[in-house]
C-alpha cells in the first residue's frame, strides 16, 4: 500500500533526529487545514530536561510559516511500541487542533493506530476557555 506523503515526511524527520542520550529518534509531520506540510524531530540536550519533542518542532515550523490549524499529525518512532505523544505534546497539539484532529501513531512500516486528539486529551483546556 502506498503511504501518505505525510508519513514519508515524518520518516524523513525521524532520520534527522538528534537523540544521542535516549537513542530514541522520533519524527512528526503535520498537515494543516490549508494542506501545507510541516515536520520536526526530537532534539535532545546534555542538560536532559532541555530536550524538545518532534511534535514541538513540527508545530514551531508551522507557526513560523504563519499557519495555526492542525488537521492531522503523524508521529513515528522506530521501536516496537506505540510512540504516543507525551502529555506536553498533547496540550501543544490541542492549541492548534480540535477534538477531531487525527493523530496517527506510526512505526517504520506505517500507521499502527489512528486516534483523535480528544481520545488522547479528553476534557481538555484550550484557547476557547480564555
Ligand atoms: O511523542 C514523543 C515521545 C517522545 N519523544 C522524544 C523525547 C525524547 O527525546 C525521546 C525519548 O523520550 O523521545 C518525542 O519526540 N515525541
Ligand atoms: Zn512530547
Amino acid at each position: 500500500m502506498k503511504h501518505d506523503p505525510l508519513f514519508d515526511l515524518a520518516i524523513d524527520a525521524m532520520q534527522a533526529a538528534y537523540s544521542p542520550y535516549s537513542q530514541f529518534p522520533v519524527g512528526a509531520a503535520i498537515r494543516t487545514s490549508k494542506g501545507t506540510l510541516f515536520s520536526g524531530c526530537n532534539v535532545e540536550n546534555a542538560a536532559f530536561p532541555e530536550g524538545t519533542c518532534a511534535e514541538a518542532g513540527a508545530i514551531s515550523a508551522m507557526v513560523r510559516a504563519g499557519e495555526t490549524q492542525i488537521q492531522e499529525i503523524y508521529v513515528v518512532g522506530n521501536g516496537d511500541k506505540l510512540v504516543s505523544p507525551c502529555g506536553g505534546c498533547r496540550q501543544k497539539i490541542r492549541e492548534f487542533g480540535t477534538a477531531e484532529t487525527r493523530v496517527h501513531i506510526c512505526g517504520p512500516e506505517g500507521i499502527r493506530k489512528s486516534v483523535t486528539l480528544n481520545d488522547l486529551l479528553p476534557l481538555s483546556f484550550g484557547p476557547d476557555h480564555l
